[in-house]
This record gives structure tokens, sequence and C-alpha cells, in this order.
């Protein structure tokens, strides 16, 4: 197979879509939905496609290389091909079928035998965006170290509260000093928001300091916002390269397996669901209600739920629920409570919106829906319930540890993840590649592009094998009617992951609709 590197002579990025044939592999350059997004794809043989990231040689021709400062560097010069070959691809689809097309894949990310920038001229922002997570320290310290020990990048800066920080406050210096130890802490030390994306003012305040790498951690909206810079510098045509990494403690971002700082939230939770359990258990007909973060994805629910073994009944924005009648929660609750005395129940913050009458019907600066408290909602309902309907005695605690779970340092697995998240960023910025986001892909780091990135939200398939784990491991209810359950539509593939099927990326999952 031929290069697929960025350098490819002859491919044509514009509107419509514009086919070049370069040693056997055809790069197709497109722009279907977004107005200024042009996605570069490259299609091989076998049903081989690439879907590349931009270059800042895209839109800057004769841009000057040099070579990578890292093949000098005792650390890595030993390594064995430590470059990454520019061929070098990570398939989106793993499980494949014999006769199927490979599929499609996204750039490898690592270090590039050339880069595109001389350390001494680089100057990089860093930015954290969006709610907190686990983790965003460890990411801006190894940005900042990465940059410094790899490549010998002196000139970082950290933008002061998020995206407004940009046209509104000073920046903060950022040395291997400065940040040395604030991967024990948890938040981050540059502070974050929601709302004042103001792109214009923002690219304004990135040209005129002369900025030429922007490092942006944030979530869905932070990465919506990212591509949107990314757009205006290439208006600009300035050469400043745009690298986002994915910070979500959701797990909401599609593509990659699984978000930074998500791990140690899981672990945290446990905490309050083995609290919840000895509550639970020291009472007559003890209920342990827990809350946990997650607003259209029950990811966090999923898993503490599956680690903990102690939670009876976990219940998530995907899967809609109700409370009355057969197959309902209470029905399960009475049995649970004659069977074991006791239970415990973990609910997203997002599940079961449907239901709760109360409506905020507002949204936070960056829009996003407010939702009310389902926790207080539902324990009020099982009390009112089981203590005012039924008369039957029953201990219910309601605990909601929301913002302690997302307010720790990362565990030592997130530190490591978040090192690798950081240096991946940093290799794409000095290799010339922007308007990205690093991830890992079927467990290799790859680039990806924005518009991958926020076409959707990654939620709890229901029909997944992994929301099948759960169900047998609590014995809840599916509360699914049968009157519910649309039938699988039979051309369609079936899911093709397993392990980590549920977060997967598979876009051949059947994500089949219940009716409400
Ligand atoms: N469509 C968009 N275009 C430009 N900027 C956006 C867009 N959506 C969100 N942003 C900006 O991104 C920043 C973060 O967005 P948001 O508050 O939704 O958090 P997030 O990045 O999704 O993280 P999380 O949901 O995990 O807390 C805000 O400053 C917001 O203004
Ligand atoms: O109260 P804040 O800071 O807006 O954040 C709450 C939201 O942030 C998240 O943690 C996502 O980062 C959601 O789970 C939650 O709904
Ligand atoms: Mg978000």
């Amino acid at each position: 197979m031929g290069s697929v590197d960025h350098c490819l002579a002859g491919v044509t990025v514009g509107s419509g879509h514009n086919i070049n044939k370069t040693a056997g592999l055809n790069i197709i350059s497109s722009m279907p939905n977004l107005q200024h997004t042009q996605n570069k794809i490259v299609i091989g043989d076998d049903g081989y496609v690439l879907e590349d990231v931009p270059h800042l040689s895209d839109y800057i021709p004769n841009l000057p290389t040099y070579p990578n400062p890292l093949q000098d560097n005792p650390s890595y010069s030993v390594v064995k091909q430590y470059f990454v070959n520019v061929d070098d691809a990570v398939a989106q689809k793993i499980v494949v079928h014999k006769n199927s097309p490979r599929g499609k894949h996204f750039r490898r990310a690592g270090p590039r035998q050339k880069v595109y920038f001389e350390p001494d001229d680089v100057y990089a922002c860093i930015v954290t965006c969006g709610g907190l997570c686990p983790g965003l320290n460890t990411v801006t310290r190894e940005i900042v170290c990465g940059l410094y020990h790899m490549y010998g990048v002196s000139r970082v800066v950290g933008i002061d509260g998020g995206y407004r920080g940009f046209y509104s406050k000073n920046t903060i210096p950022l040395t291997p000093k400065v940040v040395n130890d604030i991967h024990k802490r948890g938040g981050t030390i540059l502070g974050t928001s929601r709302g004042g994306h103001v792109t214009k003012k923002i690219v304004d305040s990135i040209q005129d300091r002369g900025m030429n790498q922007v490092y942006i951690i944030g979530g869905d909206g932070t990465q919506r916002g990212a591509a949107v810079i990314f757009e205006e510098i290439r208006r600009r045509g300035l050469n400043v390269a745009v690298a986002g990494i994915p910070k979500t403690i959701d797990n909401d971002i599609p593509v990659i397996d699984k978000s930074f700082g998500f791990d140690s939230a899981v672990e945290e939770a446990q905490r309050a669901i083995s609290a919840a359990h000895v509550e639970a258990t020291s009472f007559e007909n003890g209920i342990g209600v827990v809350k946990l973060m997650g607003r259209d994805s029950g990811f966090i629910a999923m898993y503490a739920t599956l680690a903990s073994r102690d939670v009876d009944c976990c219940l998530i924005p995907e899967s809609p629920f109700y409370l009355e009648g057969h197959g309902g929660l209470f029905e399960y609750i009475e049995r649970r409570l004659k069977e074991n005395g006791h239970m415990v129940i973990v609910i997203a913050e997002g599940a079961g919106q449907g239901l709760v009458s109360e409506s905020l019907k507002s949204t936070d600066p960056s829009g996003n829906k407010l939702l009310p408290d389902v926790g207080l909602w539902i324990s009020e309902r099982i009390k009112e319930h089981f203590l005012k309907q039924k008369k039957m005695v029953i201990n219910l605690k309601y605990i909601d540890p929301t913002y302690m779970i997302r307010a720790i340092p990362s565990n030592a697995s997130d530190n490591v993840y978040c090192t690798l998240l950081a240096q991946s960023a940093v290799h794409g910025a000095m290799a010339g590649y922007t308007g990205f986001t690093v991830g890992p892909v079927n467990g290799r780091h790859a680039y990806i592009p924005f518009n991958r990135i926020i076409e959707k939200q990654n939620k709890v398939v229901i029909t997944d094998r992994m929301w099948a784990r759960l169900l047998s491991s609590t014995n809840q209810p599916s509360f699914l009617r049968t009157r519910d359950i649309i039938k699988e539509n039979k051309e369609e593939e079936p899911p093709t992951q397993l392990a980590n099927d549920s977060t997967s990326t598979d876009e051949n999952s059947v994500e089949k609709q219940i009716l409400c």
C-alpha cells in the first residue's frame, strides 16, 4: 500500500467530492454536512477507509520541516521504531468477518520523524473547559512536561477560566516546575467555565499573542468550540495547530474507548454505594438511594453498579422505567425487601426525566439542560408509596455524592492514561496536524477529526451485552413491556464488539428504540 501521509501530492480539498488516485489510493475530500468542515478521506484496497485529520500544510504552502528533536533524546533514541510510520492507521472496527471490508481507520498518534515547528518558535497555550473531571491537572502537567522534555519547548501558558479567559484574563505561565505536583490535586489549576465561547475574540487573542499551538481540554461542548476555533484559524490562514483532548466524566464522547477520569469516578462512587449498603442493611426494610452523574449517558451508574455488586437496581437515562404496576419499580422493591430485607438503588441524574413532573426548563451558560433532582424525586415517590399508601415500614437514605466523585485527583491508571493523551496531542501538534481530537481507539491512540467526535453522543446501548450483564447482576426488571419493544431490523448488522461493547464506537451497533 502506498503512503497515506498528509503530504501526498494532488489532494484537493474543497466543496463537493474530489477524488485523486495516488499510489493505488483514492483520496476523497468532502464537505458534506458542515459548512466549513472539510473531511479528508482516503480510500484504499479491500474497503480500507482512512478518516484523516487536517494538516497545516493543507492550507499553508511550503511550510519548512525540521528533524524531530526526539531522535537525539537519550530516553527515546534507543527505542526501535520510535517514530510512527506514515502509513500507520488504527482500525475502528476490530471484530471482523471473513470477506468483510477493512472498514474505517484513523491516523495513528505518535511522534513523526519530521516536525513542523522549531522548538524555540513554539508558543503553546492550554485551556480547560466544562465540568470538572479527575485528571485535568495531569493532562495539563504532561502537556507542559512533554513539550519541554521531549521537544525543548519552554513557552507554554494556561488560559485562565475556560474559553472566556482567552479574551478577558491574563495568561498563566506554565513550566515543569510550576506543574510538578498538580496531578495530585483535583479540579483544574487553570480554572474552567461554561459559556463564554466567542470565536472571533478567542482567535483574535490567539493571533495577537502569537500563539501557535492550542491545546483544548474538554467535553463534547468544548470539542465543538475547538472545531469552530480551528475553522476560523484555517480561514485566516494562521500557522496554528489546534489539538483537542477529550474530557468528560460522563464518558459520552463517541469513537474513543473511554474518557480519562471515568475510572477514578467509578472508583469513588463505590464509597457512596458502600455507605448506602451499610445504611440499608442496618435498618428494617432499609433502602439506599445513590444519585450519580450522567446527564444523557448512564455509564458511571452502569459501571459503578457492575463493580459494586451491592446494587439491586440501576436506573439510567437510556433505559426508561416506570413505577407502578406489573414489572414496575415499586413491585420490584417490595419483592426485594421481602427477599433480602434491604436494597440499594443507583440512579443516574438524567434517568427518568420524563416521569419527573417538575421541569426546570432552563439551561446552563453552555446551553446544557438543567435537570431537576431525580434522586430526591424518586426517594419521595418511594416513601409516599410504601409509607403512606402501603403503610409499610421502610427506612430510606438518599446519598448524593455527585460532585464528590468528580472533584478527586485521578487514580493511578487514569494518570498513565492522561500522560499518553497529553503526549499524543503534543506529538500531533508538533508534526503539524491540526483540527483533531486525540484518544484511544481499540487501545491504540489515534488522531480523530473533530466532526467524528461532535456528531453524536456516546450512550449505553441497552440492547448490548454490557447492559445485559448488568441486568443479570442486579436481577432488576428490564422495564420493557412487550408492546414497547420494536422488533429488531433483521437487515441491520448485529453489534460486533464484545467485552466493551457498550462503550464501543461500533457504528453498526443496533440501537433499538424503546417506545414510552
Ligand atoms: N456548539 C458550540 N460551539 C462553540 N462553543 C461551544 C459549543 N458548545 C459548547 N461550547 C463551549 O464549550 C465550553 C464547554 O461546554 P460545556 O459546558 O457544554 O461542557 P463540555 O465541554 O461538554 O464538558 P462536560 O459536559 O463534560 O462538562 C463552553 O465554554 C461552551 O461555551
Ligand atoms: O454543575 P455543573 O458544574 O454544571 O456540572 C454538572 C454536569 O457536569 C457533568 O459532570 C459533566 O461534566 C454532568 O454529569 C453534570 O450534569
Ligand atoms: Mg458536555
